[in-house]
């Protein structure tokens, strides 16, 4: 079998973008893996395939991360997603709406960048005090398409983010899904910077989508911060995350604009 890609980039989160509207592509979690093997494959955090759409969307979004493990959405994945089948679209369209287990998605274009219309927030909650690697941490967590824990710390760069990250993942007060692990600090009011351990990734990347929405949420929540809340992630960028707050813990029209780029075009023979 013979796989056309384009490896892409969403503020330094990577992937494999595969087209596969016409279903003939039938990829195990192991082939999945291997690709994704930064040492025996191409090398990312993650592979996307575009899919028909089976729900009223222009296509569906199918994510899985780089153990092969198919999860619900991904933040910078999904602009990616957005850029790649509009270049199928010789950069026709104006705005894309997918289907992924997390919902209904939308992006909109401006240039190199796009904007994301998240699917609601859930779960919410403050203030949790749990036992991780020795310490003892404040953990917030909300699931804003995929499950996040969000600690925020003064010193963002002394943080072993493999330990505590690893220990919140598999912490028994997320399981049996287990969830991602952000540390956050504010820099300024509106202004946090971020670090993401990622489940499936089992290790750090140097961004995360979903988790930057749920840091400016809990921002949000803890002071009080208008909307948009900036975040920088560990690759250098900052990217920008919309919000309406509709009631107490409860949000809508929550956006995520940033970067996605096209990084190599290649085929495989498996
Ligand atoms: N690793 C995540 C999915 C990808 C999230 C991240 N890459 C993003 O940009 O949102 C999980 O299994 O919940």
């Amino acid at each position: 079998m013979t796989l056309n890609f384009w490896k892409m980039n969403g503020a330094g989160n990577d992937f494999v973008m595969l087209d596969n509207r016409d279903l003939s592509l039938v990829l195990s979690g192991e082939v999945i893996a291997r690709l994704c093997d930064r040492h025996r494959g191409i090398g990312a955090d993650g592979l996307l395939c575009v899919e028909p759409a089976r729900e009223g969307g222009d296509f569906r979004m199918r994510y899985y991360n780089a153990d092969g493990g198919e999860a619900e959405m991904c933040g910078n994945g999904a602009r990616c997603f957005g850029r790649f089948v509009n270049r199928l679209h010789e950069d026709g369209l104006t705005r894309v709406r997918f289907e992924t287990l997390a919902g209904m998605i939308s992006a909109e274009f401006e240039g190199d960048q796009v904007r994301i219309n998240m699917s609601a927030p859930h779960g919410l909650t403050l203030g949790a005090v749990l036992p991780v690697g020795g310490e003892v941490l404040t953990v917030h967590s909300v699931n804003t398409g995929v499950p996040h824990a969000v600690v925020f710390v003064e010193d963002l760069e002394g943080v072993p983010v493999r330990e505590w990250g690893a220990g919140l993942r598999y912490h028994e007060a997320f399981q049996p899904r287990g969830t991602n692990a952000n540390f956050a600090k504010v820099v300024a009011p509106g202004s946090i910077a971020i670090r993401t351990y990622e489940r499936g990734v089992e290790d750090e990347t140097l961004a995360c989508g979903t988790g930057m929405v749920a840091c400016a949420l809990i921002h949000h929540e803890l002071t009080g911060a208008a909307s948009p809340v900036s975040v920088l992630v560990k690759g250098g960028d900052t990217l920008r995350v919309g919000f309406t707050e509709v009631a107490p813990h409860e949000y809508s029209d929550v956006t995520l604009f940033g970067p996605a780029d096209f990084v190599f075009q290649g085929s495989v023979t498996l």
